[in-house]
C-alpha cells in the first residue's frame, strides 16, 4: 500500500497527564474517534500556538490546567479525512483543578504497566486490571491502534515522531516511528 495522498495539513494537539503510575485518558463521547480512549486535545484555532491549544483543550475537555511539555509529533492520515492531521503531543506530571467530565470526553484513570514487557502483555491480552491500584491497565484495545507503537516509549520519557495511515476498515495500514531519548 502507498502512503495516503493529501494536499493540506491541519494542526491538532493531544495531551497526556500522568500521576505516579496512573495515566489520565478521556473516553471520546462524540465526533472523530468516538468510542475510543485518548489524551485530551483537538484542533488548533487560528492564531494559537500548539502549546496554547493544548492547554485550552485540556481545560475544555478535562477541566484541568497543566504545565505541558512537548514530547512528540504524529502525522495521521485516513481515507475518512481529506487533510492530514499534524498532531503535536504533550505531557504533564502535575495538574491543577478538578478533573471534570465534558460534553466531549469522560476522564478516567488507568494503570501504567511498570515494564515494556508488561506493556506488550496488555497490548496482546486486553482488559487486565492492576492488582495494586485496582485500575484497568491502559486500554490499548480501545485506543487508536498506532498508540501502542509509541505510548510505552513516550511514557518512559522518550520523544517520538512518526506517521500512521489508517485504512477504510479503521485499522492501521502503514506507519513509521522514530524515538529520541
Ligand atoms: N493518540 C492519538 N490521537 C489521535 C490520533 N489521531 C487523531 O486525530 N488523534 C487526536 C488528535 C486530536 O486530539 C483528536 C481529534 O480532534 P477532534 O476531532 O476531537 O478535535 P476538536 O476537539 O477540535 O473537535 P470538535 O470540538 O471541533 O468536535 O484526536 C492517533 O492516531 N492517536
Amino acid at each position: 500500500m502507498d502512503w495516503l495522498p493529501f494536499n493540506k495539513v491541519k494542526p491538532y494537539t493531544n495531551a497526556f497527564v500522568r500521576q505516579g503510575n496512573q495515566l489520565l485518558l478521556g473516553y471520546k463521547k462524540r465526533g472523530f474517534g468516538k468510542g475510543l480512549y485518548n489524551g485530551f486535545g483537538g484542533k488548533v484555532d487560528q492564531g494559537e500556538t500548539f502549546a496554547d491549544a493544548a492547554t485550552r483543550e485540556l481545560q475544555e475537555e478535562a477541566g484541568i490546567t497543566a504545565k505541558l511539555e512537548h514530547r512528540g509529533t504524529l502525522l495521521f492520515m485516513s481515507p475518512e479525512i481529506t487533510e492530514a492531521a499534524h498532531i503535536e503531543v504533550f505531557y504533564a506530571e502535575t495538574f491543577e483543578g478538578t478533573i471534570t467530565e465534558s460534553d466531549e470526553m469522560r476522564p478516567e484513570w488507568f494503570a501504567i504497566p511498570s515494564t515494556d514487557e508488561k506493556h506488550r502483555e496488555i497490548i496482546q491480552k486486553a482488559k487486565q486490571v492492576d492488582a495494586v491500584s485496582g485500575l484497568r491497565f491502559i486500554p490499548y484495545d480501545e485506543m487508536w491502534e498506532d498508540d501502542a507503537l509509541w505510548l510505552p516509549a513516550f511514557l518512559s520519557g522518550h520523544h517520538f515522531i512518526g506517521r500512521a495511515d489508517f485504512g477504510a476498515d479503521g485499522r492501521l495500514q502503514k506507519w513509521w516511528f522514530a524515538l529520541k531519548s
